[in-house]
Order: C-alpha cells, then sequence, then structure tokens
C-alpha cells in the first residue's frame, strides 16, 4: 500500500489530506502515528519558511520523504493577521475555540463587505537526496458573524465560502477539498511533481 508521511500534529489538517489522498489509494501517516513527539519550532515569518523548517527537519530525523503544511488565516480588516500566527492567535496552548472568538471579537462593528478573507496553505516536499520544493494554495471567502457547521477544524466554521455558498465546517471533507487552498496546493504539488508521487510508495 503506498503511503505518505504528513510532518504535522494537527489531526484536522490528518483529515483533510486523508479525503484528498485516499481516493488515490495512498494511505496517510502523520506525526500523530509515530511512537515518538516530534514537534518543530515554528522561528519562520512566512508560511513558506515555517512549511520547509518542518518538512527538512522531521526528513533529516526519519530519514524519509515528507510533506509539511504550514498554513493559516488572512483578515482584511485585521490587517493579514492571523496570518502564520493563526494556530496561536488567543494564546499558546492552540484553542480553536478561543482564536475564533478573537478574530469575531477583532471584527465587531465590521460590515459584511469588510469581512473579506482567505486561507493559504504552503506545503513542502522534503527528502533524502532531493531539494526541497514547496507548492502554495488559497481560498477567497469571507468572515461570518457567528460559527455555523461542526466539520474541519480551526477556523472552518466562521470562514463562508462563496463558491460553495456554506461555512467551511458545513461542507464533508470531500467537498472542502475541492475548494480549499490546502486542495489548491496538493493539485499543485501533484501536477508538478509525478514522480514523486511514484516515491511516495518507498516512504515508509
Ligand atoms: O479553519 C481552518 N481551516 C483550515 O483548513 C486551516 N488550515 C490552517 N488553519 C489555521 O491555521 C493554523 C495552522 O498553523 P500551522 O500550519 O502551524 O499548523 P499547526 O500548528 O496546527 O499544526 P502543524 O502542522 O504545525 O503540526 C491552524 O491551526 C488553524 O488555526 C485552518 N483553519
Ligand atoms: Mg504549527
Amino acid at each position: 500500500m503506498k503511503q505518505v508521511l504528513i510532518a504535522t500534529n494537527n489531526k484536522g489538517k490528518a483529515k483533510d489530506f486523508e479525503a484528498l489522498f485516499n481516493p488515490l489509494g495512498v494511505t496517510v501517516m502523520t506525526l500523530n502515528d509515530l511512537e515518538e513527539t516530534i514537534d518543530v519550532e515554528e522561528t519562520g515569518t512566512t508560511f513558506e519558511e515555517n512549511a520547509i523548517l518542518k518538512a527538512e527537519e522531521v526528513s533529516k530525523l526519519l530519514g524519509v520523504i515528507v510533506i509539511a503544511d504550514d498554513s493559516g488565516l488572512e483578515v482584511d480588516a485585521l490587517d493579514g493577521a492571523p496570518g502564520v500566527y493563526s494556530a496561536r492567535y488567543a494564546g499558546l496552548e492552540k484553542n480553536d475555540d478561543a482564536n475564533i472568538d478573537k478574530v469575531l471579537e477583532g471584527l465587531t462593528g465590521v460590515s459584511d463587505e469588510e469581512r473579506t478573507a482567505r486561507f493559504r496553505c504552503v506545503l513542502a516536499v522534503a527528502g533524502p537526496e532531493m531539494e526541497t520544493v514547496t507548492f502554495s494554495g488559497s481560498c477567497e471567502g469571507s468572515i461570518l458573524h457567528d460559527r455555523r457547521g461542526t466539520n474541519g477544524f480551526g477556523y472552518d466554521p466562521i470562514f463562508y465560502t462563496p463558491i460553495k455558498e456554506r461555512a467551511m465546517a458545513e461542507l464533508s471533507a470531500i467537498e472542502k477539498g475541492e475548494i480549499s487552498h490546502r486542495g489548491a496546493a496538493l493539485a499543485q504539488l501533484k501536477e508538478h511533481l509525478p514522480k514523486l508521487m511514484e516515491s511516495f510508495g518507498a516512504s515508509r
């Protein structure tokens, strides 16, 4: 069975990747499936820097090809925040619910027209004997006034996607993958790296 290792501890991302990879006959493993605990410090100031950092460090530790994902939400009325700090916007403990509250509070009194936002995702692929490569994707939408739906993770309950006319958290994982920043970045990866897809079979 073909397998790909995603250098993430985020179970929500893992589900997104499963929906994207499983139809291709590729199973997804993440850092949560390993016995050792690996948590790379994200010291970069861009999604790209952090994605490369996570991919290269985990690949070096395990000696296999890995994909890392660095992603986040940019809200225009908040000058692009939370951006690269999306996971810890409301505090170091990474609390999705508190992060959502902080975004909603920051947008108090902001009209529907001015609530534009986007998700961004950079995927970095790193492995022994290969140059690290990156692929990016984005997904435009706007921030709702209240939570809607229970699927997904992070800011999905308050992110409205005009393409699907629903909140991201109201979409199935498959539907999310069709329009998401992660789906778009992975589509790039697949298009440009058919060779790499073959080598996923050797990564275990
Ligand atoms: O509603 C959302 N739907 C998404 O599809 C999504 N993608 C990213 N995000 C937010 O951005 C942070 C990433 O930060 P991040 O890339 O550092 O990941 P992380 O720290 O959660 O896990 P890891 O991969 O680093 O182990 C996440 O925690 C979320 O708050 C999303 N929110
Ligand atoms: Mg992180």
